[in-house]
């Protein structure tokens, strides 16, 4: 590991903004602040949203500067990315902003029933050849079930159209309430400024993406407690670009 990267996690440590649980911690461990992220960590009674896949934590830092009267939770695995937004976040003084290193997978353990008003999944990985590890999946609107309040809002924004297409069907298939759709967010008029705002709040990937002269595209939908989730059966063609290699002109790993 770099020299960089050990003093970024040894940093870490000490944030008092950062909770560090990975799957290897919590066997037979229960999160002791699940249920009781407003008393115990937040101080208030406000409503807590959830960044999945945050990576540098640019929409939990964006969205807690714009909404002090909301809790912002970045959650990623990968610490060195994420010590960008806790650093920005505690040399604001940003209180609404919080980030938990841990497996997506196992986000269930860390929050209580109807703890969670919305999530946001930012650029997340399409996961073309596992759809078991895509985070808008049947699989994981189930794990967010869990904990999202019964019709929470899930947004997502992305480069990908094999994401995006296959969120559409899943939200199809399973006539969840679509409230916004648009293939090409920059590119869209009638957009109401709030919404614009929110919307215009950058990631590390999105910008490379746009550098790269794709649409970024963005969806919310409401997600019901009641109801099976199936998966839609359907052959979305890949995106292709995403299995180029990493060239010194793009400098951008794209098979991630
Ligand atoms: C493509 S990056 C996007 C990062 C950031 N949202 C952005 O737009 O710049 C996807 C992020 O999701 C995280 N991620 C993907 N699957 C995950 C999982 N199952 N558990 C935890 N983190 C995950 C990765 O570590 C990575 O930082």
């Amino acid at each position: 590991m770099s020299k960089g990267k050990l003093q970024k996690f040894a940093e870490m440590e000490t944030f008092s903004n950062v909770f560090q649980f990975p799957y290897s911690a919590m066997e037979g461990v229960t999160f002791e602040m699940r249920g009781r992220w407003r008393e115990d960590y937040f101080h208030n009674q406000n409503p807590i949203v959830l960044e999945l896949g945050c990576g540098k934590g640019e929409y939990t830092v964006g969205l807690a500067k714009l909404y002090p009267e909301v809790n912002f939770i970045g959650v990623d695995i990968k610490g060195a990315r994420m010590h960008t937004g806790a650093k920005q976040a505690l040399d604001e003084g940003l209180s609404n902003a919080a980030f938990l290193r841990t497996n997506i997978e196992i986000i269930d353990r860390f929050f209580a029933p109807g703890e969670v008003q919305e999530i946001w999944l930012t650029f997340s990985d399409p996961q073309m050849k596992n759809p078991r590890k895509r985070l808008s999946s049947t699989s994981f609107m189930e794990r967010y079930r869990h904990f999202l309040a019964d019709g929470g809002i899930i947004h997502l924004k992305t480069d990908s159209n094999f994401l995006f297409t296959y969120t559409t069907y899943m939200v199809e298939r399973n006539r969840l309430p679509l409230l916004f759709r648009t293939e090409d967010l920059y590119h869209t008029d009638g957009i109401d400024p709030e919404t614009r705002k929110i919307l215009s709040i950058q990631t590390y990937y999105e910008a490379q993406w746009i550098d790269r002269g794709l649409n970024i595209r963005y969806m919310k939908f409401r997600l019901p407690h009641s109801g099976t989730l199936e998966e839609p059966d359907v052959e979305i063609p890949l995106d292709e670009y995403r299995s180029y290699k990493r060239t010194k002109r793009s400098g951008l790993s794209t098979s991630k």
